[in-house]
């Protein structure tokens, strides 16, 4: 049986990937709206409607829209924007956060994809706090680099307009109120949030992000290779090959460190160095904003929703 896939929000920059991704799926029928009607509710309620799965690339105000436009109880809906990501009855759709968490996903009526930020941190630290090594109100600094696409076609226009000669890092949030930081704090098991400094770079997709761990002060300073295997063990068991730990990095630079390596996949991978002696760590997360950290994470769940098997699907 196909399943109905209506993408509110198709034009976009994350429902063009989404359309893309799903362009040759046999078991999918894509319910595509007329340009001239996108932005009416109206239409988009009949669209909605008639769905088996929404996926909604749509800002906030729009994405909540849509969810009070759905009048049955059979469209299931995957929200691609912020509006859900810490709300009571949505599941929240980072599949390798916890062993158990596909599941949740593959049974949830509404399924909140994750920020593209807090992927990075999320992958970082929750199995070194669900694990002890680190306590919940252990302070972080989470800093890294995207492309200008997380911006959306607003950011996309900006940079084509200066004529890509842009700062090369622009670094922002500087009011320490990114709007991911909610989901950052919850699914990251943290006490409070990180102090997060995010930058855009000169270049349009993928991520690097950087969790340094200042470990000494603690009762137990874990050493690196505990953070590692931590980190390899909760991976092995909870993912099905998106994310993956590299081997414990006894380098001062490494080849894999590049926003862009992962650029079109579904991956995300994540890199661990240390320096007991000195107890200090950092662990470094490259995926694909709009890969892993949007339209790749929004099929990976449509799939498990649609109770497709991943190994052999070509989508994700
Ligand atoms: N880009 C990224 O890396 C990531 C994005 N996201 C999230 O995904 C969502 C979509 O982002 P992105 O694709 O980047 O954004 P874009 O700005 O590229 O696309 C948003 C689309 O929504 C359309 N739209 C706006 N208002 C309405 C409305 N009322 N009804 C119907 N359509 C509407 C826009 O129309 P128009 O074309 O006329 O502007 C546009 O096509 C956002 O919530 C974003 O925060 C999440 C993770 C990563
Ligand atoms: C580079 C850039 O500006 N990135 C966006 C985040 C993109 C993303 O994750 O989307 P959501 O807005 O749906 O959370 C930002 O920091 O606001």
């Amino acid at each position: 049986m196909t399943a109905r896939v209506f993408i509110d929000g198709e034009a976009g920059t994350t429902g063009l990937q989404i359309r893309e991704r799903l362009a040759m799926r046999r078991d999918i029928e894509l319910l595509s709206i007329p340009d001239e009607l996108r932005k009416d509710a109206s239409a988009r309620a009949d669209y909605l409607n008639k769905a088996d799965v929404a996926i909604l690339c749509l800002p906030d105000a729009a994405a909540k829209e849509s969810v009070a436009l759905i009048e049955n109880d059979t469209t299931r809906v995957i929200d691609a924007s912020s509006a859900h990501r810490v709300s009571d009855g949505w599941a929240y759709g980072f599949a390798e956060m916890d062993p158990d968490q596909g599941d949740v996903i593959a049974a949830a009526m509404r399924v909140a994809n994750p920020g593209c930020w807090p992927q990075g941190l999320i992958a970082s630290i929750r199995p070194l706090i669900a694990g002890g090594l680190l306590p919940a109100d252990f302070p972080l600094v989470y800093h890294g680099v995207s492309g200008y696409s997380g911006g959306g076609k607003g950011m996309i226009a900006d940079y084509d307009a200066k004529g890509h000669v842009a700062n090369v890092l622009a670094p922002y949030g500087l009011g320490f109120n990114h709007k991911h930081l909610p989901e950052m704090t919850e699914y990251g098991l943290l006490d409070r949030a990180p102090l997060f400094t995010p930058t855009v770079g000169n270049y349009y997709k993928g991520m690097m992000t950087v969790l340094p761990l200042n470990l000494a002060g603690l009762a137990t300073v874990p050493a690196g290779a505990q953070l590692h295997a931590a980190l390899a063990d909760h991976f092995a068991a909870a993912s099905n090959g998106f994310v993956e730990v590299a081997p414990l990095e006894a380098l001062e630079r490494s080849d894999g460190l590049d926003p862009q390596a992962l650029n079109d996949t579904n991956g995300l991978r994540l890199h661990v160095f240390a320096n007991d002696a000195r107890a200090q760590a950092v662990i470094i997360a490259v995926y694909d904003n709009l890969g892993k950290g949007a339209s790749g994470a929004a099929v990976q769940n449509l799939n498990l929703m649609l109770g497709v098997d991943q190994t052999t699907s070509l989508a994700a």
